[in-house]
């Protein structure tokens, strides 16, 4: 990697529920910096590069402060950038596409905060930071919610009544950046086109699915808010609505709104991890059940999905999880056998990119989420734009 640049660097911050990943990019979109904070508030560490640098991250907050103090180590300046931007998950019906933040649009990612409270708080702060510490420094926002913008009308509307739909209650779908990053490296990666019918694994601490038809989302297993879906690292996936209203009932809004997205999926099923590395290392009948349910509802709903496809060409996994965790996903593709998956194991040891065996009538691929990436080519965009 060449030296940091920071006059001409865009530099990306990119918050999840449990990390923020940061980047520095160059004017030709060379990634001359990143890393990584992660596990914030657990076991939590501090990467640039391969150096570990902080080791005590107990929030959010404080693992921003740390980025900036390792920057800063390192002769990069916020106050030289030439744009930060961010990864914001929520934008509503409103923020549909990538955009420069302005104190409006800092309102309205908090006005979504309901919608995504592990998130757009995470999001929002960064951004309310450096505009008191690098004021001059443009900032620019891409949502995870713009890539499904393509999902028809009946993947997206619930059978509620419709004055509910018109207030906003309806699906967005998430993690897009993800696909969207996906959607332009398989093909890189592959040497080949883009399959027609793509099933893509966003496996992380956040995990969903997205059916993707000739570049397109037209399914996704998320919802209203990133709590639908796939069990998660703390939060539950699809539950049924009046087991919600009985928690509320009993608890309290404030209490099953934690219980929900704080204490519940990896977390709640195994007493106490909700880390897919910890788990895995993990003996106890308990982990072990934790990770057989993550398996099985990513398997049900990707049966729904490949209906929504009629019919599959490929698979590929994303994400901590998805890149990293062979177990899980060979457990998850042997599930899916009955379609003519056939993996080579020693491709899955190695994390791909390529998994699948000779036989196999669908093409299986593991590659990196570039979110990143993805953010800083529009930041580039709109600036080139300007
Ligand atoms: N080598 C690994 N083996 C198993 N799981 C892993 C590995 N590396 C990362 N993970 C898992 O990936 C998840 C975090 O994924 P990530 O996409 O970084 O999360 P976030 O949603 O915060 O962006 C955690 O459950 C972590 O344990
Ligand atoms: C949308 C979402 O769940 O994001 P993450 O996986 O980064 O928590
Ligand atoms: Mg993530």
């Amino acid at each position: 990697m060449s030296d940091p640049a920071p006059s001409t660097s865009i530099l990306v911050l990119n918050a999840g529920s449990s990390s923020i990943k940061f980047a520095l990019f160059d004017d030709a979109m060379s990634e001359t910096l990143s890393g990584m904070a992660e596990a914030i508030g657990g076991a939590s560490k501090l990467r640039i590069g391969d150096e570990i640098v902080d080791s005590t991250l107990f929030d959010h907050q404080s693992a921003l402060q740390a980025i900036l103090k390792a920057l800063d180590a390192r002769g990069v300046s916020v106050k030289s950038l030439r744009a930060v931007a961010h990864r914001v998950v929520h934008g509503g019906r409103k923020l549909t596409g990538p955009m420069r933040v302005t104190p409006e649009v800092r309102a309205e990612i908090a006005n979504c905060t309901p919608l995504a409270p592990l998130h757009n708080p995470h999001n929002l702060a960064p951004m309310e930071a450096l505009a008191k510490i690098a004021p001059d420094v443009p900032q620019f926002a891409s949502f995870d919610t713009s890539f499904h913008a393509t999902n028809p009308d009946v993947a997206t509307r619930y059978a509620i009544p419709k004055m509910m739909e018109t207030k906003g209650i309806r699906r967005y779908g998430f993690h897009g950046l993800s696909y969207a990053s996906l959607v332009r490296r398989l093909p890189e990666v592959s040497g080949e086109n883009l399959p027609s019918r793509l099933l893509a694994f966003h496996l992380g601490n956040g995990a969903s699915l997205c059916a993707i038809h000739n570049g397109q989302s037209i399914a996704t297993t998320m919802g209203y808010s990133p709590l639908d879906g796939l069990t998660m690292g703390t939060r539950s996936g699809g539950i049924d609505a009046n087991a919600v209203l009985r928690l509320v009932e009993e608890n309290g809004l404030a209490r099953t709104k934690a219980i929900l997205n704080h204490e519940s999926g990896l977390l709640g099923l195994s007493g106490g991890k909700s880390d897919m590395r910890n788990l895995m290392l993990d003996p106890s009948a308990e982990s072990a059940f934790a990770v057989e349910h993550f398996c099985y509802w990513t398997l049900r709903h990707a049966g729904s999905l490949i209906a929504s496809l009629e019919g599959l060409d490929a698979i590929a996994f994303t994400g901590g999880i998805g890149e990293n965790a062979l177990g899980v996903r060979a457990r998850i593709l042997r599930g899916l056998e009955w379609l003519g998956v056939r993996i080579n194991p020693d491709f899955n040891h190695r994390n791909g990119p390529r998994l699948h065996a000779d036989s196999s009538k669908v093409s299986v691929w593991v590659i990196p989420a570039e979110e990143e990436r993805m953010i800083a080519m529009d930041a580039a965009a709109l600036l080139d734009a300007a």
